[in-house]
């Protein structure tokens, strides 16, 4: 049978919080504007919502997994009470060369590659022609892209990755995607 679901694919570091670097503390974690409202519009749109993160930090050894499991429950905490429900957060803790000891291999999960994106599409029956992705670095596109994902959004204040739109927020990214479908 086709797949049918609907999902926004969202990257976090630059897209949901502002990218300090390696961010794996609550107190660095900072929502940027927009975000939580372009969520919340896109979950009443009936898209799943779907956080592809990269987190090398863990394979470079700034911080573990735990550490970043409990920035994760503290993020989702956080936009539950806002009245957003992640479905799911995907992380790649690898790098193929900065990592170390077996994070330090080439997978396929860290974007580009589309790792994420295709366990996303499979776990919850996505239908990718139909979903968005929201991100910041031409890598995250060129995930989208490989994933066929269908409709794609960089936030940048630069020329964005063809085939992308840019936008201004994750806010800007919903409404467009909203109006046109
Ligand atoms: O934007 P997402 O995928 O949510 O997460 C990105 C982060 O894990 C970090 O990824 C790093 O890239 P490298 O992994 O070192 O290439 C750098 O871009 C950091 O500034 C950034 O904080
Ligand atoms: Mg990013
Ligand atoms: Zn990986």
């Amino acid at each position: 049978m086709a797949r049918s679901g609907k999902a926004a694919f969202i990257d976090r570091d630059g897209v949901i919080n502002r990218d300090h670097g390696y961010v794996y503390q609550w107190q660095d974690f900072e929502f940027l504007p927009g975000a939580i409202e372009g969520m919340r519009r896109l979950q009443e749109h009936g898209c799943r919502i779907i956080v592809i993160t990269n987190q090398s930090g863990i394979g470079r050894g700034f911080y573990d997994e735990a550490v970043f499991e409990a920035l994760t429950d503290t993020m989702c905490q956080h936009l539950q009470e806002q009245g957003v429900r992640i479905d799911r957060v995907y992380f790649c803790p690898h790098h193929p060369e900065k990592a170390l000891g077996d994070f330090r291999v080439a997978c396929d999960c860290r974007k580009p590659a589309p790792g994420m994106l295709l366990r996303g599409i499979d776990e919850f029956d996505i239908d990718p022609g139909a979903s968005l992705l929201i991100g910041d670095k031409p890598s995250d596109i060129e995930a989208g892209i490989r994933a066929s994902i269908g409709h794609l959004y960089q936030v940048t204040e630069a020329t964005p990755v063809a085939p992308a739109t840019a936008v201004a927020s994750l806010l800007d990214a919903a409404d467009r995607f909203i109006g046109a479908s």
